[in-house]
């Protein structure tokens, strides 16, 4: 392809990207390999071309562009050679028209900037972000770790902890293939690391997905007691099968549960759990340097129905926990909303829950809870809180 065809067919995807971020379509991974399924004749080095302007087009724009060549002017804005490109030769864009709109620029859509919770430094919403490794305990430390992944920094306060250097291919490396290590950023670690799960002990992991924290969790308790993950969602828990082999933690339980009738699956759990883990459904803002084209998924609507569902779920995990035992809540978003005001309005609802204080190595307090921001420390932005059941 030309450097002027890569430009056409970036404008193409994000016609497209722009279309299912608008109606709930599939995610833009998805539709960049679509694309490519079906244009053969597309080198590596081009999908490689293709696929970074595209990004660099979804991490300039805040707002959901008008189309794609809105999106690709915007970009043209900011860089010459990339307007050079537009030169109306075959394969190629026409040429930017005297006074033709691009995107403006910007990292946080301007109805969302006066809900992120105060100290969030927005500019560092969009960087890039490393590759953040957990060393598996369930496999032990391996002696020679260092030798297969010498680029592996250690992360302070995390002795589990290492960081790889954005996109480093780490599914192709043995200390990844023989389960002695998990993919899973650092804020994820330490929200394991705030439930404080022991061996013996029965924990609950209420929105378990494909099992990340879980995997986490069954280390801290070092395969021993009881660990149930569980989701409405039989595709996200099927993939926990397979990562909990590899992994070596096999004790592991799943429980798929009946979207708006959870309660009821969950009634032998009533008063038993030591721990429940709720890494609630959430807008995802903390997540926008993965995953920047979230930010055209968003809208108000979105937030508000985020914002009771959470509430909801919140209201059936709360019975599950014995007295004494700790309630987890942990979210991936920024905005107080969905954090801070979110457990705020749990405390008033219910009585006889008291917020347990947090010391720990990474993030700031915050309101009853625990901020982390990529601009401030490193990792995914989450707001995550403990709050201990004192009464029955
Ligand atoms: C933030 S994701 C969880 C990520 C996962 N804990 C991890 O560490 O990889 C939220 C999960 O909540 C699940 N979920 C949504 N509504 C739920 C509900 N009512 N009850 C239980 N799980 C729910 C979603 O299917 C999704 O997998």
């Amino acid at each position: 392809m030309t450097p002027q065809a890569r430009i056409q067919a970036a404008i193409e995807l994000l016609d497209a990207i722009i279309a299912s971020a608008r109606d709930g379509g599939p995610a833009a991974d998805t539709l960049i390999a679509r694309y490519f399924k079906d244009r053969r004749y597309a080198g590596s080095r081009d999908r490689r071309a293709v696929r970074d302007h595209v990004y660099r087009a979804i991490r300039r724009a805040a707002e959901r562009p008008e189309d794609g060549r809105a999106a690709m002017v915007g970009l043209a804005r900011d860089l010459p050679e990339i307007a050079a490109l537009f030169d109306g030769g075959p394969h190629a864009p026409v040429p930017i028209a005297p006074g033709e709109p691009g995107a403006p620029p910007g990292a946080v859509p301007g109805w969302l900037i006066p809900l992120l919770a105060a100290p969030v430094e927005q500019d560092a919403l969009l960087g890039r972000a490393p590759v953040d490794l957990r060393v598996n305990a369930l496999k032990g430390v391996p002696a020679d770790l260092t030798a297969l992944l010498p680029d592996a920094d250690p992360v302070p306060g995390l002795s589990a902890a290492r960081r790889l250097p954005e996109g480093f291919p780490i599914e192709q490396n043995p200390a990844w293939k023989q389960g002695l290590v998990e993919v899973q950023d650092a804020g994820s670690q330490l929200i394991v690391q705030a439930c404080a799960a022991q061996p013996g002990m029965t924990v609950v992991d209420l929105c378990a997905g494909a099992g990340g924290k879980t995997l986490a969790l069954a280390a801290a308790m070092a395969g021993k007691g009881m660990l149930i993950a569980a989701d409405t969602i039989r595709s996200r828990l099927a993939r926990l099968g397979p990562r909990a082999q590899r992994a070596g933690a096999t004790f592991i339980e799943t429980l798929l549960l009946d979207q708006s009738h959870e309660a009821r699956g969950l009634e032998s759990l009533n008063g038993q759990a030591d721990i429940v883990l709720v890494d609630a459904p959430c807008s995802g803002t903390g997540t926008w340097r993965r995953n920047p084209e979230a930010r055209w998924r968003l809208t108000p609507a979105r937030l508000d129905r985020l914002v009771a569902e959470q509430a909801r779920i919140l209201d059936f995990a709360a019975p599950l926990l014995a007295p004494g035992g700790a309630l987890v809540y942990a979210i991936c978003a920024l905005t107080d909303r969905e954090g801070r005001d979110q457990v705020d309005a749990f405390l008033t609802r219910n009585a006889g829950w008291a917020v347990e204080p947090l010391d720990l190595p990474l993030g700031r307090p915050h309101g009853p809870g625990w901020l982390l921001t990529p601009g401030h420390d490193g990792t995914d932005g989450f707001f995550f809180a403990r709050l201990r059941r004192t009464a029955s």
